[in-house]
């Protein structure tokens, strides 16, 4: 295979990767990023909603031996457990027994693959911001200490996440590139659960959990220090909004009223609330992705999706084991490569971003409905009775890693279409068991 001067921008979960990804292939590369090392200097906080690890993004990290090394970084969450205004709880199962997802840190697994890159030989130019591409000569111009300093390459990826610079330079000189972004009505802000008195977890260490309140919700995953990232979803204006909650007062009372069992194990929420920032939500959709044999937008830069599937790294780690197999499949042949990454890709991208916005709908308001608890554990018996012919689409998002994004919409498509009917029989609640039903629910597949 002919080695290539590859040349990555954005050090972030998917350009560290894929660096290691294309070095393992044999490749010279160098990876840019416009912020400092993560590794050296304090990140700031309040902007990182915490990522879940699944089974498409474990594949692909196992396709270079990274998995373990990541595993132990991750705590597993088995479920959902719902907390109801209440005061009640409920628990929804992710999958079948031994079925979960990860949550991770963003920045400890950012410093991570930053280190595994480095151990793979790569050289990582930290605040190099990319600031031009000139596409005839293929040179990339970075900004960094006050000088500009251009950097020429055979190959160059994209991976600068949602509002990549990359992307801009390619649509600037692109014939025909379509481009469309969506902002959603919610932003989202961070707070902190802290250990309780003993030091340990606060709440049921194993889940994610989820203060679902119609039109927002608080969500909190686990971290390894025993602590739980908060992150409250919440409309940017409206009667409940952002924009409402402007004195301590006023958040005080809100969170007292609608998260009553949450505000004792939050003695700072008052302080994060108003430190910490308040950030939007965006879906990128664009096409095309790919110049000649030359470049590829891929990660976030591609396709940022909203975080309510708790699919965006997974899909962008897809990305890069599936560009290696296409490496495996065509050689030196890069034009092949990209053509068929972009075509092969897109689909999949489009239907995980459909996917995780409809995700928002089902957790700040449906998995407060019992009856979509029960739909959701019909709908595990007919897993469990038919476990090739009925697997629900969040398994087959989540734990399902050789079947495509776009398959799972399909399929969680037709099945959501038969659950409305089969929800709506007056018999229901007796008969949610019966072994009769179970087959007549399957034969209309
Ligand atoms: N949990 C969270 O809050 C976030 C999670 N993610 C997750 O990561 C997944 C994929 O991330 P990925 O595609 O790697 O994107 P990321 O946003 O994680 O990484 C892109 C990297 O490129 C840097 N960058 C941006 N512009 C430039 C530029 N002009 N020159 C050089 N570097 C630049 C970014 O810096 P900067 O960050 O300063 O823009 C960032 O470090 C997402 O789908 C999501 O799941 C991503 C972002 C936030
Ligand atoms: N990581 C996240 C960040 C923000 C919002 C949701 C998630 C999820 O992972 C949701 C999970 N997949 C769920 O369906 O319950």
């Amino acid at each position: 295979m002919q080695k290539k001067e590859v040349l990555i921008i954005g050090a972030g979960l998917v350009g560290s990767l894929l660096s290691v990804y294309m070095a393992k292939r044999g490749h010279k590369v160098k990876l840019y990023e416009r912020r400092p090392d993560m590794r050296k200097e304090t990140v700031a906080a309040g902007r990182s909603i915490n990522l879940a690890l699944s089974d498409r993004g474990l594949k692909a990290l196992e396709k270079i031996g990274l998995a373990d090394a990541i595993r132990e970084i991750s705590i597993p969450m088995h479920g959902r457990y719902i907390h109801h205004i209440d005061g009640s709880s409920a628990f929804q199962p992710y999958g079948k027994e031994g079925q979960f997802i990860n949550s991770v840190s963003r920045g400890t697994l950012n410093k991570k693959l930053m280190d595994l890159a480095e151990e793979n030989g790569i050289e990582i130019f930290f605040e190099h911001k990319c600031s031009h591409v000139d596409w005839k000569t293929n040179t990339v111009s970075f900004e960094t200490n006050g000088k500009t300093v251009d950097v020429k390459a055979d190959l160059i990826f994209g991976a600068d996440g949602a509002f990549s610079a990359a992307r801009l330079q390619h649509q600037l000189q692109a014939d025909r590139f379509n481009y469309q972004q969506f902002y959603i009505d919610c932003g989202y802000k961070e707070l902190t659960i802290l250990p309780n008195a003993e030091g340990d977890f606060a709440m049921h260490v194993n889940a994610l959990h989820i203060w679902p309140r119609k039109e927002f919700m608080l969500i909190a995953l686990p971290n390894l220090d025993k602590t739980f990232t908060c992150t409250l979803f919440f409309p940017f204006e409206g009667p409940q909004s952002f924009s409402r909650l402007d004195t301590k007062e006023k958040v005080k009372d809100f969170f007292e009223k609608t998260f009553p069992d949450a505000v004792p194990l939050m003695p700072t929420y008052l302080e994060d609330f108003f430190n910490n920032p308040t950030s939007s939500l965006v879906t990128v959709k664009c096409y095309p992705w790919v110049r000649e044999d030359k470049f590829a937008l891929i990660g976030d830069a591609a396709h940022a999706i909203v975080p309510f599937f708790g699919q965006g790294m997974n899909a962008g780690f897809e990305d890069c084991s599936v560009l290696d197999d296409l490496m495996e499949h065509h050689g030196d042949h890069w034009d092949a490569i990209l053509e068929e990454f972009q075509l092969l890709r897109k689909p999949d991208a489009d239907a995980i971003a459909d996917l995780a916005v409809n995700n928002f709908t089902e957790m700040r308001d449906r998995v407060a409905d019992p009856k979509f608890l029960l739909q959701k554990k019909i709908e595990a018996k007919l897993n469990e009775k038919f476990p090739d012919k009925w697997i629900p689409a969040y398994s087959l998002v989540t734990f399902s890693p050789h079947i495509r994004y776009s398959e799972a919409l399909a399929n969680g498509m037709k099945q959501e279409a038969i659950m409305q009917q089969v929800m709506q029989r007056a018999d229901i609640d007796s008969r949610w068991d019966d072994d009769v039903l179970h087959r007549e629910i399957v034969d209309q597949l």
